[in-house]
This record gives structure tokens, C-alpha cells and sequence, in this order.
């Protein structure tokens, strides 16, 4: 347990910050909530006293100001002054009120005495519908406000997440980051939504504190003493429901995940088919019990509070009406006064829990919100930083010398002093064991990656010199793990060249390409078609059938360096054939076409073939030389055709 402080019986924080739930759970081990960067501020109010909280805010709110003035400019100016208006109509009530139960209970009720209470009267109903009229104004304002605040926060961090260098956007901690600022920019809008609440609340008690004083300086203490058991009892509750909600978010999202899977699409051949139905629903029930024990017992803790907090406020109160009874007496207070002091210690009162449950909100969600800042501001300072050079052409020729890559966290190098060379019109094949470092080299190659030594040079500049943009202009890529986009068909081709004036001869040149033509054909809307299950009236795709789309669409890219990686892990033998036979035409309409592949037979035709092994080239040389050679690469085609052969049956 070293590096940690207690918490909670739920739970404890370690030094790093991240949460560790002791109870090893059959299902989850040590918890999910770990690995999610937007579990570890939930309840971070819990951790800290409300006085620090409070000191903590300004910065908190700062950034989130700053957003909504860039969202929605006057609008939050306009929302908290309606609320410290409606705070001011607040007091002029509470004084009004004095002021007519003066006139009313001055002596015996007469009609003469209520009619010159009248205007008084009306004065108060008057401040009555002022302050309703200017709360609901804040709140109407606020509802315009908040919904900018939200798109603004998102497209910020999604236009900066966008721009961010691929090596970094696959790193785990700054995934953990995106997604705790994702949840940033939805809380952005709470911030302000709870900090409109906290003015309303502020100027409320400074409303009813100010009155009493007015009335009478001992009155300001009576009604401290009233609320203050009532304010404990907010804080305690607040705290509580914090803690608890960091033990109900880990059940929650178990019982999410297990539902999900009991009713997700993808599982549900496995779940019927190995029989894990009965399995996952004891668990599901085994948590929800466990989520329901826990609610219970804060409700439990709630009831406590209250009646805790309500009877020492309840003698409170019996204090308070002792010393105005004696001030009544005493003659120090007028009768109405007395009436007033109840009015407004209610309202005090009601406004003090507010402000405590609005500190508390804003504080969680403002730490939320300094994630998505955070995220924002490494996302800047991580921005693809290509250099000046506009590569308007594209290469005669690329080659790496010397080339050592690291992925960061890695100890090896995944290259490791590679040269290499490709010129337009060839091909040029990439093979090896897996993990060898050809899918790193392909990608280094075309400026995904930046080589940490060494360089890429494309003619005369290297992949650093050059605006990246402009070098992606001239790449397609038909990658591994391509995308699946959950769009038409005929989008999943054109998004290989969004900026493409529709042209469907071209459409229809790569679909004849990758053989999607087929694929197409069969779709019931045809280019039409949506290939995406989730969503109704979506297709589903076979593995085969995605790659025709994959490759269709690297093909409609019209460029001239295309990069090729285990293009044909998933077609049939006849659609193979026929596209590595494209490929060579690709090739020689003067194309550069980096192949990646463990499918030795069809790099026969490349131009020249390298053979990797652990990030360095071990050999290189056309299919002819290099089984001449005799080495690695015979040894692996030679086991690759030998599969080929039939077994010799035994004498
Ligand atoms: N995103 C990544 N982060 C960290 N390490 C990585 C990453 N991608 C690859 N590697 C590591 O780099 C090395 C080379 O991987 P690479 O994908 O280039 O191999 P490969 O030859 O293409 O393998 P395969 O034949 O299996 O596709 C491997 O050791 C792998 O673990």
C-alpha cells in the first residue's frame, strides 16, 4: 500500500491520483475505472474541504468563462445580471414586506390601515414578478448559451485533435486525455450553468443577510445560526453522494459493459454458441445488487443528515425565537420586524444549500473542463509542424538512408538503420517475419511517422522540409486495419478524394479496380447502399468484400505513391490474381507502389524486393537474386511453395 493515502471504505487513491478498488472482483479483476481518463475526477470534490474548493474555483471558471464569451459573447453577461437583478428584487421584497407588515400590524386591523399598506402591498407583488421575470430571463439566456458552448468546446478540441501528429494520437496517455476532455467539453456547458445558479444563490443570501442587518445587527447572527446545521447538512450530503459516486460509476459501467454484451451485435454468436448467457446475467445481477445496496445506504445516510441537521437547526430555531421574543420585549424589534426575519431566514436558508451544491458542481465538472483545456492545448503544441516546402509535384524518386525509428515508449528500435529506394514506375515489395518493421517503414516512407534519425527524402527535400499536407496529396494508402466507413458505398470510395468533383467513369475505374464493381452490383441501392449495420437500413460486408471497397478507394485517389499493406489478407484466390495484376498497371502508368505482404508469390513481379527482419533490411534484390542468394527469403518462399505441393505419400 505504499504511495497511498486512505479515501474511503469504498476505495483509495494512490499517489499517481488514479483510483484502486481493493475488492478484486471475479469479473473486472481490480476495476475498469482505471484506464478511463474521464473516471478519474469523478467525486475529486470528495477529496478536498469546501474552503479549498472554493479557493480552487476562480481558475476553475476562468477557462470556462473565456468559452462561453467566445461561444456566445453578451449572452452570459446578460444571464448574471438578470440573476443579481433578480438577487436585488430578492431584497426589495424582504424590505418591502417589513414594510407592510409595519403598516398592518401597527395596531388593530382597519380598512383605512389596509389601504395605505396598498401601495406597499403592491410593491411586493411588484418585486415578486420582477425577480421571477429576471431568474427566468438567466435561465432562457443560459439555455441559448449553453448549446454554443457545447459545439464550440467540441469542434475546438476536435479540430485540434485532427491536426495531431499520428504518433502521438495512437499514444495511450493522450487517448486517456481525449477522452477525459471529451467529457470536458459537455461539462463546459455545466460550468456555466451551475456558476448563473451560484450568483442567483450568492446574491440571494447577500439579499437576506443585508436585509436583517437593515432591521437590526443582532438578526444577521440569528439567521447564521438557523442555516449554518442546514448548510452542514448540504456539504455532508454533497460529499457523500460524491463518494458514493465514484463506487456507482465503476458498478454503473460494469453493468453497461455486461449489458452490452448480452445484447451487442457483434458478441451474440459467441454468447449463444459457448453457452455465456447464464454466465453474464448471475454477474449482471450479482452488480446490480451491489449498485442497489449502495444507493441504499445513502439513502440511509441522507435520511440520518437530515434529521441530524433538522434538529439542531430545529433548536436553533428555538434559540432564535427566544432572543427575538426578548427583543420583542425589550422593545428592540417591532412585531413586523419579527415577521420579516422569518421570511428571510427561509429564504436565506434555501439559498445558502444552493450555494453549496452549486460550488460543489462547479468544482467537478470546472476539473473536467481543465482537462479539455488541456487536451486542447496539447493537441496545439503536438500539431503536424511540416515544414514550408510545397511539394506541388510529385517525387521522381524516395529514398531512406540511415533510417532509426523508435515508437515512443518502445525501448527497440522498430528501424534500425534502414536505406532503401523506390522510384515512380516501380514496385517495390516489403517482406519479413511479423513485427519486423514493414507496415513502420511503409508509414515512415509517406510522412505518417517522422524518423528520429536519418531521413526521407522525396527527390531533393526530406519529409521534415516539406508542408505535410501537400505531401499527403501525392499518397494512397490501402493500410491494415483500413477504415470501414459507416457511410454509403459510393462515399467509402470517394473519401479516398473527397475534394473530387463527382465523376462517375472514375467511380466506376475503381471499382473495376478492386473489384468492388462486383461488390456494388449486389447491394440492393447499390452505390447507394449504406454499409453500416448499425444504423437501419445499413448492409453488412463480408471481410473480402470491404477490402474491393478498401482498395477501389485507394485507387480513386488518383496518386502517385501507393502504399499497399496486406492488401489481399481477406479476397478470394481469383480476386487476388486480379489484383496484383492491377497493381502492376498501376506500376506502370508510372506509379510508385510500395507492397507489403507475407504472400511471397505475388511479389515475384516487384521491382525489388526487401527483406526486414527486426527493423533492419537483411536482404535485397529481385525475386531471381535473392533465391540465388540462398538466404532468408528463399528459406520463406521455398516454405511458402512447398504448402503448395502435395504431400509425398509414404512408401
Ligand atoms: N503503434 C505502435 N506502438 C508501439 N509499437 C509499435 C506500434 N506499431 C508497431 N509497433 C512495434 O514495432 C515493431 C514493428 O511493427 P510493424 O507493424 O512495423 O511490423 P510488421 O513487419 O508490419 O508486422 P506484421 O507482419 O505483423 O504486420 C513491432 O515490434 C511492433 O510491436
Amino acid at each position: 500500500m505504499e504511495g497511498m493515502r486512505p479515501n474511503s471504505r469504498s476505495g483509495r487513491h494512490r499517489a499517481d491520483g488514479r483510483v484502486h478498488i481493493p475488492e478484486v472482483d471475479p469479473l473486472f479483476g481490480s476495476g475498469i475505472r482505471m484506464t478511463a481518463g474521464w473516471a478519474q475526477h469523478d467525486g475529486a470534490g470528495a477529496d478536498l474541504g469546501f474552503w479549498t474548493l472554493l479557493w480552487r474555483l476562480p481558475r476553475l471558471m476562468r477557462i470556462s468563462f473565456g468559452l462561453a464569451w467566445h461561444a456566445g459573447h453578451l449572452l452570459l453577461p446578460v444571464a448574471i445580471a438578470a440573476k443579481l437583478l433578480a438577487g436585488a428584487a430578492t431584497g426589495v421584497v424582504l424590505l418591502a414586506t417589513n414594510e407592510a407588515l409595519a403598516l398592518l400590524l401597527a395596531g388593530t386591523p382597519t380598512v383605512e390601515r389596509l389601504v395605505d399598506a396598498l401601495p406597499v402591498l403592491l410593491a411586493v407583488a411588484a418585486g415578486g414578478v420582477a425577480r421571477s421575470l429576471l431568474s427566468s430571463l438567466g435561465d432562457a439566456t443560459n439555455g441559448k448559451l449553453a448549446p454554443r458552448i457545447d459545439r464550440a468546446a467540441t469542434v475546438k478540441l476536435l479540430e485540434r485533435a485532427v491536426r495531431v501528429e499520428l504518433v502521438i494520437i495512437k499514444n495511450a496517455e493522450f487517448r486517456n486525455l481525449m477522452s477525459a476532455a471529451a467529457r470536458g467539453a459537455l461539462s463546459a456547458r455545466m460550468v456555466t450553468t451551475y456558476a448563473i445558479a451560484l450568483v442567483e444563490a450568492v446574491t440571494g443570501l447577500v439579499a437576506a443577510a443585508g436585509v436583517l442587518t437593515v432591521l437590526h445587527p443582532m438578526l444577521m447572527p440569528l439567521m447564521a445560526a438557523v442555516t449554518v446545521p442546514s448548510a452542514w447538512g448540504a456539504v455532508r450530503m454533497a460529499r457523500a453522494r460524491f463518494t458514493s459516486m465514484k463506487r456507482w460509476t465503476e458498478l454503473q459501467r460494469q453493468l453497461e459493459t455486461l449489458s452490452e454484451l448480452l445484447i451487442g451485435a457483434s458478441p451474440a454468436e459467441e454468447v449463444r454458441a459457448h453457452r455465456a448467457d447464464g454466465f453474464l446475467l448471475h454477474h449482471y445481477q450479482r452488480l446490480a445488487r451491489l449498485s442497489e445496496a449502495e444507493q441504499a445506504r445513502l439513502a440511509g445516510l441522507e435520511a440520518r443528515t437530515t434529521l441530524l441537521s433538522d434538529g439542531v437547526a430545529g433548536l436553533a430555531k428555538l434559540g432564535m425565537y427566544g432572543v427575538l421574543g426578548a427583543l420583542l420585549v425589550s422593545g428592540s424589534v417591532r412585531l413586523a420586524v419579527a415577521g420579516t426575519v422569518l421570511i428571510a431566514i427561509r429564504t436565506g436558508t434555501h439559498h445558502l444549500t444552493s450555494l453549496v451544491s452549486a460550488v460543489n458542481d462547479l468544482y467537478e465538472q470546472g476539473l473536467f473542463v481543465q482537462d479539455w483545456k488541456q487536451a486542447c492545448d496539447r493537441a496545439e503544441a503536438e500539431a503536424i509542424r511540416g515544414g514550408a516546402f510545397e511539394l506541388t509535384a510529385p517525387p521522381d524518386q524516395i529514398s531512406v538512408r540511415d533510417l532509426w525509428f523508435t515508437y515512443p515508449n518502445n525501448e527497440q528500435p522498430s528501424l534500425a538503420g534502414v536505406d532503401m529506394t523506390i522510384r515512380r514506375g516501380e514496385i517495390v515489395a516489403l517482406v519479413g517475419e511479423n513485427g519486423s518493421g514493414k507496415t513502420t517503414l511503409a508509414k515512415v516512407l509517406v510522412g505518417l511517422y517522422m524518423p528520429q534519425a536519418g531521413a526521407v527524402w522525396w527527390d531533393g527535400r526530406t519529409t521534415a522540409e516539406v508542408d505535410r499536407a501537400s505531401l499527403y496529396d501525392h499518397v494512397a494508402l490501402v493500410a491494415q486495419d483500413f477504415v470501414e466507413w459507416p457511410f454509403t458505398a459510393r462515399v467509402n470510395v470517394t473519401i479516398g478524394r473527397a475534394t473530387r468533383r463527382p465523376d462517375a467513369d472514375a467511380l466506376d475505374a475503381s471499382a473495376a479496380f478492386g473489384r468492388a464493381d462486383e461488390v456494388v452490383a449486389r447491394l440492393d441501392a447499390g452505390w447507394d447502399t449504406l454499409l453500416a449495420p448499425e444504423f437501419l437500413g445499413g448492409t453488412m460486408l463480408s471481410g473480402g468484400q470491404w477490402q474491393r471497397i478498401g482498395l477501389a478507394r485507394a485507387h480513386y485517389r488518383d496518386a502517385a505513391v501507393v502504399i499497399f499493406d496486406e492488401p489481399t489478407a481477406a479476397l478470394d484466390p481469383r480476386a487476388e490474381v486480379a489484383v496484383f495484376e492491377r497493381v502492376s498497371d498501376l506500376a506502370q502508368e508510372g506509379r510508385a507502389v510500395v507492397l507489403v505482404t507475407h504472400r511471397l508469390a505475388s511479389v515475384r513481379r516487384a521491382d525489388r524486393i526487401y527483406v526486414l527482419e527486426r527493423g533492419k533490411v537483411i536482404e535485397q534484390g529481385t525475386h531471381a537474386t535473392l533465391m540465388a542468394l540462398n538466404g532468408r527469403y528463399a528459406e520463406l518462399y521455398t516454405l511458402q511453395a512447398s504448402q503448395h505441393q502435395d504431400p509425398v505419400s509414404p512408401a
